[in-house]
């Protein structure tokens, strides 16, 4: 795995802080599941401009095809492209927000490392050749003997923390079942979104629940509504 913390690398960031991708509903479905990129509206929060929204057809075939780092990675998810292969210089650590039935996220409290006694989404470092849903399976398995549902992405927000290049990216998937096993934390908590604010958590998670929080604010919801693999 690379190191976070490299000197010779210089600290210019890419993103300019985060960014947000969530993907829009047609008729209550997840655009997710759609195959054909061209039907699918996703809501995009630059960093510097405020939100905005791509229309169907704006949206880029490949990652190569646009500088917006955050519809980069949000692509690369979608074709199965791993994201660190984007970002050669960067480390990429994938992380799962988790929501229960009763829409509350899964926590983790760090057992070790200089992070202990923080809590956490469940995920890691994202290896070269592995694609975010890969990694996640990986991360989401060792650390709490948890499956990974097969809807996944609906919201995917990307925070950099630019000193160390690492781009924090997370994915919104529905809960399944409890962890079987803490191989890294102390114990876990499921909490609604607006009081995990209120433990200690790193910086980017808290930029990602806030930036969860304004899109549920905002009337998009959080929960998994019905259909194949998925959960009401
Ligand atoms: N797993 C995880 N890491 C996070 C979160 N938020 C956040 O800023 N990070 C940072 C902390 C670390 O610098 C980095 C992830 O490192 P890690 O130690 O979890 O990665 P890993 O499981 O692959 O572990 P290792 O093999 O490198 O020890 O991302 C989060 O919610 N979950």
């Amino acid at each position: 795995m690379r190191d976070a913390g490299h000197p010779e690398r210089s600290s210019a960031p890419v993103f300019g802080g985060k960014g947000l991708v969530w993907e829009g509903e047609v008729e209550g479905k997840s655009l997710w599941e759609e195959t054909r990129l061209e039907t699918c509206s996703i809501h995009v929060l630059p960093w510097h401009e405020g939100p905005g929204i791509t229309e169907p057809g704006d949206i880029p075939p490949t990652p190569e095809d646009t500088e917006h780092p955050a519809l980069r990675l949000y692509l690369a998810a979608r074709l199965h492209i791993p994201p660190a292969s984007l970002f050669p210089d960067h480390t990429v650590v994938v992380a799962a927000l988790l929501v229960s039935p009763e829409g509350n996220i899964l926590l983790g409290k760090r057992k070790r490392g200089p992070h202990a006694g923080l809590w956490e989404f469940p995920g890691g470092k994202a290896l070269p050749q592995e694609t975010a849903r890969e990694a996640l399976s990986r991360e989401l398995e060792e650390e709490l003997h948890l499956r990974l549902p097969d809807h996944l992405f609906r919201f995917f927000y990307v925070y950099e923390y630019v000193q160390e290049r690492l781009l924090l990216v997370s994915y919104l998937a529905p809960l399944l079942h409890l962890p079987g096993h803490l191989e890294d934390h102390q114990e876990i908590t499921l909490v609604p979104p607006g009081d995990a604010q209120a433990l200690s958590i790193l910086p980017g998670d808290r930029e990602i629940l806030s930036t969860l929080l304004w899109t549920m604010e905002r009337g998009w919801s959080i929960r998994w509504k019905d259909d194949a693999g998925g959960r009401t």
